[in-house]
Formats: structure tokens, sequence, C-alpha cells
């Protein structure tokens, strides 16, 4: 059982502080959602905890199992079982998605294997996540579409098959199907890893195939409200607004 916990954490992005004491902590195979409005920190909060130089933690801390790691290196916190997959994926010219997945591969296990060794398994992965083999040997985002974009980091995920997880806005520009497939491979590593995961997501949907855990509401840098699915249904009824008035 592993436990990634987020201890009175305040991050500063260009001189202004976005995060202004978040706490909560998430235990293998559970899965957290973060809702809350445009802008109320949810990506600061995903780039801090992989430690992007620009969101400065100033004060709190990450404690996973046990061991500080706030101020570590991004790689040292994937080698410890870290992921993010991001909100926006950036291209990477010139590098096959295929070579891309075998480098973080042989990088995260230590090994050093061809990817004619690895490639059987990434193909059998992408197809559960109904990606061609077409994408495969294309450039690393390269005229990607959103939902492929998406399929691709579920992919990245099922592959290094991390402790934590930390998806933002995986269900963002993806069809039906793709949703439902997310959702599956989302759900199939928590069975077969344990694997732990914070959600960020504006939307219920992603949250009931997955069967959310927990729900927590950020807004203006604070978690103003932790539930369950019930709290997502309150913001899918009233808005945040409502949220904010069932508190006070
Ligand atoms: N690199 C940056 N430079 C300047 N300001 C930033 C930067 N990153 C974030 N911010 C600011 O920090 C605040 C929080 O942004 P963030 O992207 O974390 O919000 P969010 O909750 O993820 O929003 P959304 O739901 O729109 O994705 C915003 O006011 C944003 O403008």
């Amino acid at each position: 059982m592993s436990t990634l916990k987020i201890e009175d954490l305040h991050v500063e992005v260009e001189g202004k502080e976005v995060l202004k004491g978040v706490t909560f902590e998430v235990k293998s195979g559970e899965i957290h959602a973060l809702m809350g409005p445009n802008g109320s920190g949810k990506t600061t909060l995903s780039l801090a905890l992989m430690g992007h130089p620009k969101y400065k933690i100033t004060k709190g801390s990450i404690i996973l199992d046990g061991e500080d790691i706030t101020n570590l290196e991004t790689d040292e916190k994937v080698k410890r079982g870290l992921f993010l997959a991001f909100q926006n994926p950036i291209e990477i010219g010139g590098v096959k998605l295929s070579t891309l997945l075998v480098a973080e591969y042989n990088r995260l296990s230590g090994s050093n294997k061809t990817v004619a060794e690895i490639i059987g398994n990434v193909r059998e992965t992408a197809k559960q996540v109904g990606l061609s083999d077409t994408l495969l040997n294309r450039g690393v985002f390269e005229g990607f579409s959103g939902g492929e974009k998406k399929r691709t980091e579920i992919l990245q995920m099922l592959l290094m098959k991390p402790k934590f997880a930390i998806l933002d806005e995986p269900d963002s520009g993806v069809d039906v199907d793709g949703l439902r497939i997310i959702s599956e491979g989302i759900k199939k590593l928590r069975a077969e890893n344990n694997t732990g995961y914070v959600i960020i997501t504006h939307y219920r949907r992603i949250l009931d195939y997955v069967n959310a855990d927990k729900v927590h509401v950020l807004y203006r840098g604070i978690i103003i409200a932790s539930g369950g699915m019930e709290l997502a249904k309150l913001i899918d009824e009233k808005g945040y607004e409502g949220v904010i008035k069932s508190r006070n």
C-alpha cells in the first residue's frame, strides 16, 4: 500500500501565489477527482507535484511513502512512481512515438531493450486504447487529434505502471468511445497495479465511469470542499456557486 500526501502546499507562479495551502492524501487504488472553476489552480497543482521549475513550492510538502519528495527533480519523481498526463501535450518533432515509448520504458525500468524486443507489448497496449500502428510510427503528437493525444497519454501510463497518476483533463476533447476507452484504461491499471489517481476534470461523466472515491473542489488556490460523488452531482446541478453557498 502506497500513500501520496500533499501537505499545506503553497505554490507561486511568476511571482503570484496560486496555491494557498492545499492538503489531501491519496492511497493506492483510490481515485480522487480535483474539480474547480477555470483558473483555480488545478494545473498548477499537477505541475508543481511533478517538479516543473516555473511552479515554485514556497511552503508545504509532498510525501510519497514517507519520503519527502517535495524538492526532487521531475526525473526522480517519475522513478519513484509518479506520472503526469498533461492537459495539452506538446509535439516533439522528429522523434517517433514508438521510439519515445521504448526509451521511457528503458529509462524507468533500468533495462536496455530494443524497439524490436518490446514493440509487441507497445502495439498490444496501443490497440487496447484504440491507437493504430500508423500513429506509433509518426513523430510524437505530430498532427495527432486532441482525442488521439489523450489516448496516447493513457497508453504511456499503461506502459509505465506508476504508483500514482495525475491526469489533467483526460476527458477534454475526447469522443464518447474515447471516454469509455480511457476510463477502462484507468480502471485496468487500478485493478492490476493498484495505481492511485488524481483526475482533474470539469465533468462528472468520467468520474461516473471510473467510480471515483473522492471529490475535491479547488477554489482560488484552496480546497473548499471534499466529499464523495454527491459533490460532483451538486456541481453539475448548482455550479460552483452552489458549492460555495452550501459551505457558508
Ligand atoms: N506559467 C504561468 N504564467 C503566469 N500565470 C500562470 C501560469 N500558470 C498558471 N498561471 C495562473 O495561475 C492561475 C491558475 O491557473 P491553472 O492553469 O492552474 O488553473 P486551472 O484550475 O487548471 O484552470 P483551467 O480549469 O482553466 O484549466 C491562473 O490565474 C493562471 O493565469
